[in-house]
């Protein structure tokens, strides 16, 4: 339960700011997270971490000397925007390129991955890199698809220490798979988390129970058992991780390997330090030497009680790099000569913003997009908590808040480009980066991707058209399904939009006006939306909670109907279009 919170949407960045106010002898807020208040290695590889809030230390108290130059920082549970690593990995970046650093998780990997193209584009070489330890989310022949737990301090520990030893980008790259590949975890959870302002737990675990091989963000796991005895739990994780064992090695006795047993959020230090008693007696009887075993909380998720154990299997670089000094808020290890602090004025991209010349039909057309941008933020205001609400039978409950954060970024985005004198095109663009930016999470991401292709489509000249308009939205379709791979039929908001896109199209080809055709394909939009209930997820977050989903429809396919009807709404208002 999350008692001290003001607004719950701004509960994120409110944390942040705290966060810093408290550290500033390690770090400086940035646009998008924080990065070292040190100075710079000219030519260091940047090591970038980040992903979603909620589970600190990560990823913000990872920054400092010996670790993180930089991290990333997004709203709860939800990945940051391509637009907020963009921001950090430029102020944290000095010459050597960037690597980023993220948990396996579907909205993290889009926006890393579309950051890393842009900064690339931009002339700072960036690579991105997604941890896969917890064995419990895939089995050990796909272990690509296993998500991220707290095996993500070992790979950022031992690629910061490469890159604070001078390594290059491709060899710090190298240095972060060899310790992806050598580290695997197992969580149990004893209860459900609760985010600020929801009135229940994401999840529940039936009293005296625990689920075994739960995610960091509630995702389910392999196996429930009555929660047993600290020496019991200690048992199951030991015997658990040495039957995963990296490829390369098959006879643990006489290996050396990293510890993390990892508190999730409410589970006291004393109570991991019996767990830890037996962890340690038990890896010795299996002829393991323990290396700089750290046990307290590392990677949390909020205030789950939960614990996980980490074995982080080490040759010797990966040995050289776990034991290598570090001096972060929340993670010191040895002594190291303190780096001066850095310079008080980091470069700030001040420029006035722009918008190219455009005709006056289509500044007016930007006039009825900002209006149905204002009705399409009324109405995900309207419904929040209720997609909150749906996105947490299966989801992580954070849709509602993504998607009002998205929405309201879009509509302030969109008054500044209409003030700029921006057409339909430009107005509609800098919404969808806005979107993007504010929500963070795999529907941001798609949204932004949507926004930005009708945008494209519309451009800045003419009087935007039923044909262009339905070209856009196509536009758009094709851009989801490509970056999110997700087809219809696996209960994502492509089940609304792929029905949507061909009854406009359909529409437009029958001559029909903008606002008739578009009224139809949101009526094919909320039958649709509906119909999701019925399915059984098959991609995203959902996905292990398959059975749990049917009966409900997916959040993001109501948002998508919800949109498509107020916007009718205002086409519909607007005779003639
Ligand atoms: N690969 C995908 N392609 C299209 N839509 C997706 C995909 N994965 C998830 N979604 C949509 O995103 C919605 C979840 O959005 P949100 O909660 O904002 O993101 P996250 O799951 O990253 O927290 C789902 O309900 C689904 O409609
Ligand atoms: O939840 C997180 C990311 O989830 P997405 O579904 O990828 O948005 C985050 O907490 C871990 O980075």
């Amino acid at each position: 339960m999350t008692r001290l919170f003001n607004d719950p949407a701004e509960f994120a960045d409110e944390v942040l700011d705290g966060f810093v106010a408290a550290h500033r002898r390690w770090v400086r807020r940035v646009q998008g997270g924080v990065v070292r208040n040190t100075a710079k290695t000219p030519g260091q590889v940047a090591v970038l971490v980040g992903g979603g809030s909620g589970h600190y230390p990560a990823f913000t108290g990872l920054v400092g000397q010996g670790l993180a130059h930089g991290a990333v920082s997004g709203n709860i549970f939800a990945s940051p925007s391509a637009q907020q690593a963009c921001s950090v990995a430029k102020a944290a970046e000095s010459g050597g390129g960037v690597l980023l650093l993220f948990g396996n998780y579907a909205g993290d990997v889009l926006h890393f991955g579309h950051a890393a193209e842009i900064l690339t584009q931009q002339g700072i070489p960036t690579r991105t890199f997604a941890v896969t330890d917890d064995v419990s989310s895939a089995p050990a022949d796909q272990a690509a698809k296993r998500r991220g737990v707290a095996g993500d301090l070992t790979v950022f520990k031992a690629a910061a220490a490469a890159a604070e030893a001078g390594l290059g980008l491709d060899e710090v790259y190298r240095v972060a798979e060899r310790a992806n590949d050598r580290t695997r975890s197992l969580g149990v959870a004893f209860s459900g988390c609760t985010l600020p302002g929801a009135d229940a737990p994401l999840f529940t675990v039936p009293e005296g129970r625990m689920a075994v091989g739960m995610g960091i963000h509630g995702e389910p796991g392999i196996d429930e058992a009555d929660v047993p005895s600290a020496d019991g739990l200690a048992e199951l994780f030991v015997s658990t991780l040495l039957a995963d064992l990296p490829a390369d090695l098959t006879d643990v006795r006489g290996q050396r390997a990293g510890v993390i047993l990892n508190g999730l959020g409410t589970v006291k230090h004393e109570e991991l330090f019996v767990v830890y008693r037996r962890v340690a007696q038990l890896l010795a009887e299996a002829g393991v030497e323990v290396v700089d075993p750290e046990v307290g909380e590392f990677v949390t998720s909020f205030d789950l009680a939960g614990a996980s154990l980490t074995l982080f299997w080490l040759d010797e670089e990966l040995e050289r790099y776990w034991t290598a000094p570090a001096d972060a808020p929340a993670f010191r290890k040895g002594s190291l000569t303190p780096a001066p602090p850095a310079p008080e004025d980091l470069a700030v991209d001040s420029a006035e913003q722009t918008v190219p010349e455009a005709s006056e039909e289509s500044r007016e057309a930007a006039g009825v997009v900002l209006t149905a941008l204002e009705a399409v933020r009324k109405v995900i205001d309207g419904n929040a908590d209720e997609l909150g609400r749906i996105d947490a039978v299966a989801g992580d409950g954070d849709h509602g808040i993504g998607m009002q954060r998205g929405a309201v970024a879009a509509v302030d985005a969109a008054r500044e480009a209409l003030r700029l004198g921006a057409g339909a095109g430009t107005l509609l663009a800098l919404a969808g980066d806005a979107w993007a930016d504010k929500a963070g999470g795999t529907s941001g991401a798609l949204w932004g991707l949507l926004l930005r292709s009708i945008a494209n489509t519309l451009g800045d000249k003419g009087k935007p058209t039923a044909a262009t308009v339905s070209q856009g939205v196509a536009a758009g379709l094709e851009s989801v399904l490509k970056v999110g791979g997700a087809k219809v039929g696996d209960k994502t908001m492509v089940d609304v939009l792929v029905p949507f896109a061909e009854a406009l199209a359909a529409g437009v080809g029958e001559s029909r006006g903008l606002a008739e055709a578009w009224g139809h394909a949101a009526e094919q939009a909320d039958a649709a939306a509906k119909a999701t209930a019925d399915l059984v997820p098959r991609i995203g977050r959902a996905r292990p909670l398959a059975e749990k989903s049917v009966g409900t429809p997916d959040a993001g396919a109501v948002s998508l109907a919800l949109i498509a009807g107020v916007v009718h709404g205002v086409l519909a208002d607007r005779k003639g279009v």
